[in-house]
């Protein structure tokens, strides 16, 4: 006689109907109640007003998570044509102009309905500090043009100013921290180092600096529950132009008509104006009296006298901290990784020299074999590169070279412990996107709370207790089940 399958009663059936539909049912609830929102994103704009240049940046995030780390990156930037906006002294409406393009641009790029709330910042650094020294009125003018073009632009506006020289090297170390996910987790952090034209940064944590020696070079924060007491210096004049500057004022305090300049390639031959050379608050003071209209400015190629032209633009003879860089700056003990980026990241690039397992000496040989390299075959090799960048790699080398050992210290041992980079995660190393997520108090002082599971790990887990509980259930109901004996039924 055939058994009759318990599981076959229609009450047993129902339940598990009634049971599997609950099931899809809370699980179909649970997913689409704590399902992330549909991502929307909120947008921010930086205009960095170099010496060199102006460069536009697009930061987004998604809209309901402002004060998550490492959620802001950066989606497109775009390069004003053109010099930086200090270049425009004489006569400022220009300044604003140049910025159009890149303002339409970013019109293009940022959703229209979200205009009107993106924020909009320009930041200017070194170019237009040397302005203001030079003549304040003409800075001023140049500020007033750039801003009265921008409070055009259909974005939130919200001012264009001169960062200070502290503000850039604690904003570009904020940036590479927070891009590399280092605040948030309270790890130990990256230094920066930032190689403008005009002025070079210098930014790192040092456990045996607490502010007191040199206040100035001191910036303190609180990030994520965090305390960071930041070392900090910019040298103004100290970029690679200004410095290329300083070694050119150096070889010309006589006022000679020609110079055999090491740190240019031989067959390298260009005519240089005094008035230009020297129009810069950099050098201005040194100018010579009674030297002829221009210079010719010919290479040489010759390392180790670049080296030496180099190292005596810096001052080291006076200190009146424990320890000192250079020009009587203190400098507490170097400490920890380095990020290296803007004009090191170029420079080093150019030169296939980013890859710092390379010892230093084979660096510095390699330099000198580029160095001393004629400057007709240089323009050969690399008939795309624009010449007044390819004329200057081999002072350029030498001078990070100079600057990171003699300036910064630096040693053979701890040069491997800099990463020259340019971008981190698809967003570029500077001090754009730090500045802006201060200004939008996008990182909190305090952790913020995170949920506990992550959105997958917490649907899992609905499912797997709903699946025990039904189980429980049909068990539980076992009392009621229909009997199943073995004894042969009567029919
Ligand atoms: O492709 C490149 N090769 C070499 N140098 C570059 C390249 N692009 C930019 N630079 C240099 O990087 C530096 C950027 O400096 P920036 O304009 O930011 O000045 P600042 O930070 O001192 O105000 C300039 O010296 C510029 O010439
Ligand atoms: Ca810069």
């Amino acid at each position: 006689m055939k058994e009759k399958n318990p599981w076959h009663t229609p009450v047993t059936i129902i339940i598990t109907v009634i049971g599997v539909i609950a099931i899809v049912a809370l699980v179909t609830v649970a997913v689409l109640q704590n399902r992330p929102l549909t991502q929307k994103y909120k947008y921010g704009i930086v205009l960095d007003a170099g010496s060199s240049h102006t460069a536009l940046y697009i930061y987004q995030w998604p809209a309901e998570k402002d004060n998550n780390t490492g959620r802001v990156e950066q989606t497109h930037s775009c390069k004003v044509k053109g010099p930086g906006i200090s270049s425009y002294a004489s006569e400022p409406w220009k300044a604003g102009e140049s910025l159009k393009d890149c303002i339409e641009d970013a019109k293009r790029r940022v959703p229209e309905k979200r205009h009107d709330e993106t924020p909009l910042y320009l930041g200017a650094t070194a170019g237009m500090r040397l302005l203001s020294i030079e003549d304040s009125s003409a800075s001023n003018k140049v500020f007033q043009a750039v801003e009265q073009s921008l409070q055009k632009s259909p974005f939130s506006f919200q001012g264009a100013r001169l960062l200070s020289g502290q503000e850039e090297g604690a904003f570009g170390w904020v940036t590479v921290n927070y891009l590399d996910d280092r605040l948030k987790q309270g790890l130990e952090t990256t230094g920066a180092l930032d190689l403008g034209g005009a002025s070079t940064q210098i930014s790192f944590v040092s456990n045996n600096y607490d502010g007191s020696e040199s206040p100035k070079n001191s910036v303190t924060f609180r990030l994520y529950g965090n305390d960071y007491n930041l070392y900090t210096n910019s040298f103004l004049c100290y970029g690679k132009d200004q410095a290329l500057r300083l070694t050119l004022a150096q070889q010309t305090q006589s006022g000679p008509r020609s110079i055999l300049d090491p740190c240019f390639h031989p067959g390298y031959n260009e005519t240089v104006t005094y008035s230009d050379l020297y129009d810069s608050p950099c050098v201005s003071d040194r100018k010579p009296q009674g030297a002829p209209v221009t210079f010719t400015h010919l290479g040489q190629g010759n390392s180790s006298q670049c080296q030496d032209v180099v190292k005596s633009i810096f001052n080291f003879t006076h200190c009146r901290y424990t320890q000192c860089s250079f020009n009587g700056v203190f400098q507490p003990l170097l400490q920890g990784p380095f990020g290296a980026f803007s004009a090191y990241y170029f420079v080093m690039n150019f030169l296939n020299l980013t890859d710092t397992s390379i010892p230093l000496e084979v660096v510095r040989k390699r330099l000198s074999i580029y160095c001393e390299t004629p400057w007709d075959q240089i323009k050969q090799r690399h008939p795309d590169v624009k010449l007044k960048y390819l004329a200057e790699y081999c002072f350029s080398g030498t001078y990070i070279l100079t600057l990171l050992t003699k300036g910064y210290n630096f040693t053979s041992e701890s040069y491997p412990n800099i990463k020259f980079i340019k971008k981190i995660k698809g967003s570029d190393a500077g001090w754009t996107l730090g500045y802006m997520l201060n200004l939008t108090n996008m990182i909190p002082a305090e952790a913020p709370d995170s949920p506990l599971l992550p959105h997958s790990g917490y649907v899992s887990i609905v499912t797997v207790i709903t699946v025990l509980l039904f189980v429980l259930l049909i068990f539980s109901l076992r009392p009621f089940w229909p009997r199943c004996s073995k004894q042969p039924q009567i029919i």
